[in-house]
């Protein structure tokens, strides 16, 4: 599974931390910083729905860790002014236990699926007419004395987090009017939110400070808001509490994030690629094996973001590092140029 004790993965790590992200978490649409275009259509969906008296349509949420998905739903049952209920695909294991959840809902409420991705093809089955028409249809018994029955539900909304929409299969896929993709936050967005928790964690920051923690946060809000709790503690010991750039920095060294938010973790993989694989194509098991993690960490946790910034490349003959990785790293490039790339960047 995915390492726990990493600074900078971007899954929850404990449920004490849970609980302190629930305190950070924003409650309302206007405090979710960034994401303007998945907003925007919310604010006009949620408020359409209002006056219409009507739930509003299912909705997918897919995006890396951390983004800001749970929270997400929680606004949008909040903004709808209904209940929500939170369950997970593995924990979804026959259909009675969809069954159960959905039988129990009240009208227009949210039901939240997260890790959609891992829903049993039986439970996905009867989920099918329940997302359509509101309808359940389900077995009671077995063998010869069951039977079929079908129930009514309460109009409800759907609201299904994963991290890979492309483990969806199609005909759950289409039966969600609302497909938002969740993006990486820019440092500006992230400063944001770092300063807005450190007003609620009664934090001493001056605005460099939160910028520096911000940069350094591979563009996820849980990454920053874990970042500012460690560099409170290092402001605390090793200065007078308040949050500089300096104190940001000396501890963001010391926890060895680098000056553009890349870990051990990322290091590890990116130099691997470069010095073990020649810098690429490798397939992603043969990646895994040799940084000893899980193929689902790469491909969930540590490449989107190093995709997205431009260190590493998907191609049809695996990953490949890019000229900007090389240069990170100050290592030459080959003396014939990356494999299949031209020189220019
Ligand atoms: N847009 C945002 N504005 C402010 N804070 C945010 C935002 N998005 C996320 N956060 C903060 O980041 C933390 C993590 O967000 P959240 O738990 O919603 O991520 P997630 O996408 O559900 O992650 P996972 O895939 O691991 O379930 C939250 O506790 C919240 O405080
Ligand atoms: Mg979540």
């Amino acid at each position: 599974m995915i390492e726990t004790d990493r600074l900078i993965n971007a899954t929850a790590a404990s449920s004490q931390e849970e609980l302190l992200e629930r305190a950070l978490r924003p409650k309302q649409l206007d405090e979710y910083v960034g994401q303007e275009k998945i907003r925007g259509q919310l604010q006009i969906f949620i408020e359409a729905a209002r006056r219409r008296h009507e739930a509003l349509d299912h909705v997918l949420l897919f995006g890396p860790p951390g983004l800001g998905k749970t929270t997400l739903a929680h606004i949008i049952a909040r903004e709808m002014g209904v209940g929500l209920r939170h369950t997970s695909g593995p924990v979804l294991e026959r259909p009675g236990d969809l069954a159960a959840l959905l039988t129990n809902l009240e009208p227009h409420d949210v039901l939240f699926v997260d890790e959609i991705h891992r829903l049993s093809p039986v439970v996905e089955e009867i989920l099918y007419p329940a997302l359509e028409d509101y309808q359940l249809d389900i077995m009671i018994g077995e063998g010869p004395s069951a039977r079929s029955v079908k129930l009514d539900l309460p109009p409800f909304t759907l609201v299904g987090a994963t991290t890979r929409a492309g483990m969806l299969t199609n005909p759950l896929r289409d039966r969600f009017g609302i497909v938002s993709r969740l993006e990486f936050y820019t440092a500006d967005e992230l400063s944001k939110i770092v300063t807005r928790s450190a007003g609620l964690l009664s934090v001493l920051i001056r605005p460099e400070g939160a910028l520096e923690i911000a940069r350094r946060s591979r563009g996820t809000p849980r990454i920053a808001n874990r970042l500012l709790r460690r560099v409170r503690d290092f402001a605390e010991v090793k200065s007078n509490g308040q949050v500089t750039l300096q104190v940001a920095d000396a501890a963001l060294s010391m926890l060895d994030v680098d000056v553009i938010g890349l870990d051990i973790m990322d290091r590890k993989l990116l130099l691997s690629v470069l010095e073990k694989f020649d810098g690429g194509p490798v397939g992603v098991d043969n990646l895994a094996a040799a940084i000893g993690e899980e193929r689902d960490t790469i491909e969930d946790v540590l490449e989107p973001y190093l995709i997205q910034q431009g260190f590493l490349k998907r191609t049809p003959r695996g990953r490949m590092a890019t000229m900007i990785a090389y240069r990170h790293f100050g290592i030459a490039l080959p003396k014939n140029g990356l494999q299949g790339e031209l020189w220019a960047d």
